[in-house]
């Protein structure tokens, strides 16, 4: 039995507070006693509606709760739990077969589940487990993890300003997650700071000081996107002329973040797939596989879901790379955030362009706190980037703000052409640099040069176009 010297990282203040719900009298009055006898300080519930209570007015370090209850669903009360306390860790207890696989939990986010009847010390484990990886979060003494004065630090968070409470919650989230090595989803809408927060995962996690590389997998065409994730072999595909390490292998040790996972073409998910359930990567073209070591954080703004109904994404990669899930909210939804953003870019920006601005005009702030910030964070740097630009005073002004608001975010493209745009620029890109030498701009892009020709013919490029002084040619 443990010892409550050893209980859990938590004790030095209080004892931890646990929650434990459960119909069964018995077996909750049994458990309470255990656990108060392991020095936890328990608190008792027999239904999801005195859970409800308990949690609405009094704070709780940790919840184990029954899945099986008299007026609902553990599953439901974990979900309320998630949406309200969002780094409180819960365990669960099922009958046997009520989950059907411990994957399908830590799915859904549970600290830990365990099938009744249950040995306690496997109960006392899980709990000592779950309270440490929640770190000092949940410590009576009030304190939060990043609190100043508190155990925690702020480093790996310092790139992400927020004063807003759901971001707070994310965050909290994030903490927990990064400790472990579970593959993480990153949701939101485009510019919410998607990337700036699978980094901060990232630099919370144990793999802190390995490195961190970012894909854009609806960024880069088809025909290259396998060779860049996975690398070739010398002599892979004429033009090879040299091996190239692929972005997982340049991972290897750290995180691979796969930025709009959803734009991933189909035959990339089955080789994604591959690599994360064997831990290894063939590159293109090589006969044995190379063993590597990352963890996944993914991020998309898309709909997985419907994409997953409508067939367009793999099931089974959905749920490798969905273990922890993390929605962003928009900045709209998040307005307290726009003053202290705002701001931030202003001094970055003044100092950037060596501009004396010192802030905004009241009316000003008060434009930005209320504009719909449909492309989010990125949107709001973008204003305040052409304000400072077109500033005559130190002080901006309302009219300078609500200028740079008519201005619409970039177009939202599909994805189709966005993808369109994307080759033909590289296309021309590729000519530019190579003066119109089809081998050279082939060899560049990895291709041989039939591929090559047929990428410049579905893009109606002529080569000799940009022979001698080079074009304009229209993008
Ligand atoms: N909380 C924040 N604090 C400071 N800067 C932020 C914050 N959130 C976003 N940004 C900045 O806004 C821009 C967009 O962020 P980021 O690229 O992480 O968003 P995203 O959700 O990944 O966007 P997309 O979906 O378009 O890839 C970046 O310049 C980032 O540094």
């Amino acid at each position: 039995m443990s010892t409550s010297t050893e209980m859990h990282a938590t004790a030095a203040a209080a004892p931890a507070r646990l929650l434990v719900v459960d119909d069964d009298a018995d077996l909750l009055r049994l458990l309470a006693m255990r656990l108060q006898a392991t020095g936890y300080d328990v608190a008792t519930a027999d239904s999801v509606a005195a859970a409800r209570s308990r949690l609405g007015v009094e704070r709780f370090d940790l919840v184990v709760s029954d899945v099986r209850l008299p007026d609902g669903d553990g599953l439901a009360l974990f979900e309320d739990i998630r949406r309200q306390h969002p780094a409180l860790p819960v365990i669960l207890l099922t009958a046997h077969g009520t989950i059907p696989d411990a994957v399908e939990a830590t799915a859904l986010g549970v600290a830990g589940y365990l099938t009744k009847p249950f040995d306690s010390q496997a109960l006392l484990q899980g709990i000592r487990q779950a309270l440490q990886r929640a770190g000092p979060t949940h410590a009576r003494s009030g304190l939060r993890a990043d609190a100043p004065g508190s155990a925690g630090d702020t480093a790996w968070r310092a790139a992400i300003l927020s004063r807003s409470s759901r971001m707070q919650a994310v965050l909290d989230e994030a903490r927990l997650v990064a400790a472990a090595d579970a593959s993480v989803l990153i949701r939101g809408d485009s510019g919410t700071g998607k990337e700036l927060l699978a980094r901060a995962i990232h630099l919370a996690s144990p793999r802190a000081a390995a490195p961190f590389v970012a894909i854009n997998c609806g960024a880069i065409p088809e025909p290259l996107l396998e060779s860049e994730l996975f690398g070739h072999v010398r002599g892979a595909f004429t033009g090879a002329t040299s091996a190239h390490q692929g972005l997982v292998q340049a991972a290897h040790g750290g995180t691979l973040f796969l930025d709009e996972i959803g734009d991933m073409p189909p035959a990339l998910q089955v080789k994604l797939l591959r690599v994360l359930q064997e831990r290894a990567v063939r590159p293109v073209g090589a006969t044995r596989a190379q063993a590597v070591d990352l963890r996944i954080v993914s991020a998309t703004h898309r709909d997985l879901d419907a994409a997953l109904a409508a067939g367009q994404f793999r099931a089974d990669l959905y749920y490798r790379i969905d273990v922890v899930s993390l929605q962003l909210p928009t900045l709209a939804e998040r307005r307290e955030d726009i003053p202290l953003l705002a701001g931030h870019f202003l001094r970055s920006l003044a100092h950037k362009y060596g501009r004396r601005l010192t802030g905004f005009a009241p009316e000003a702030l008060e434009a930005l706190a209320t504009a719909p910030w449909p492309g989010n964070v990125r949107q709001l740097h973008n204003v305040v980037e052409q304000a400072c630009a077109l500033a005559t005073t130190a002080l901006i002004p309302r009219a300078l703000v609500e200028r740079a608001l008519r201005v619409q975010p970039a177009e939202a493209l599909g994805y189709a052409e966005a993808k369109r745009r994307f080759e033909r620029n590289y296309l021309i890109q590729l000519l530019k640099l190579t003066a119109g030498n089809v081998s050279d701009a082939a060899r560049l892009a990895e291709r041989n040069r039939t591929e090559f020709y047929r990428l410049l013919q579905r893009h109606d490029l002529t080569p000799e176009l940009f022979r001698g002084a080079g074009p304009d040619v229209e993008q």
